[in-house]
């Protein structure tokens, strides 16, 4: 089952309070786009949720909607894309399954890896590969993963235009009906991606209605256009 995350709370890591106290919301299989200024606590809140709340105080609750536990159904990519260097691309992409002791499927992997791009750089090391082959590597990695919630930290801030809209794509239609929680600092990104878009502040976060239509959105449609001015006119207003 896909559930509904949610948070309220304050955050603090040692003395200096990050954030809080708000609370946010992301709907079970939809995708929402969380965007804020640099600090302000985003990642913060993507590794409360992935269970990687190491030096984190959280005074509140956050969680699942259906009270289960997260980090089993969470699949996350971090800012830093956090390739095994020991491993070739196919090996990091296939990571999951054997840690798991699970045998890993060789051809969603492949077929993967095709989608992103990277068919011919499967039996190299992360270090033959550029930075936005490497961000691409670990998108993958997180789309192999499967999971109902999937967590994803500025997943194609290093990926030329193109790519960039490519991979947005690609990762709308295979992550369509998970509860994607999104961090960008891109409003054209949010504009095609999201089905919530959340503006977080230090003590506060505001939801915004997203442009019409099923996400991904055409990069270049009139409405997608539109709604990114919106949000840059807004986020300029905000710094
Ligand atoms: N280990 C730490 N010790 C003290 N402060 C920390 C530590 N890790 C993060 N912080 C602080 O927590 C705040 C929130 O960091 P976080 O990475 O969540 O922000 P962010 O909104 O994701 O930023 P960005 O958009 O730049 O990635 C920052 O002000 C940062 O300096």
């Amino acid at each position: 089952m896909t559930p509904t995350l949610s948070l309220n709370g304050t955050a603090h890591i040692g003395a200096t309070r990050i954030f809080g106290p708000l609370s946010m919301m992301a709907p079970a299989g939809a995708w929402t786009c969380l965007l804020g200024p640099s600090g302000v606590g985003k990642s913060t809140i993507l590794r409360l949720f992935a269970g990687l709340d190491e030096g984190i105080t959280f005074d509140g609750d956050y969680g699942a909607s259906d009270g289960g536990p997260l980090m089993p159904r969470v699949a996350m990519m971090a800012q830093d894309d956090l390739l095994l260097p020991w491993l070739d691309v196919m090996g990091n992409v296939t990571l999951g399954a054997r840690m798991r002791g699970e045998r890993p499927d060789h051809t969603r992997a492949r077929d993967i890896l095709a989608r992103v791009g990277l068919a011919d750089h499967a039996a190299k090391p992360p270090s033959a590969l550029s930075g936005g082959q490497r961000q691409r590597a670990a998108l993958a990695r997180t789309l192999m993963e499967d999971r109902p919630i999937v967590l994803l930290d500025e997943p194609f801030s290093a990926l030329d235009a193109q790519t960039r809209a490519r991979m947005q794509r690609l990762a709308g239609e295979v992550l369509r009906e998970r509860t994607v929680l999104h961090i960008t600092h891109d409003a054209a990104e949010a504009a095609r991606l999201g089905d919530q878009i959340l503006l977080m502040s230090r003590d506060r976060i505001d939801a915004i209605a997203p442009p019409e239509g099923t996400s991904p959105r055409a990069p270049d449609a009139e409405e997608t256009l539109r709604f990114e001015a919106q949000l840059m006119r807004r986020l300029m207003a905000d710094a």
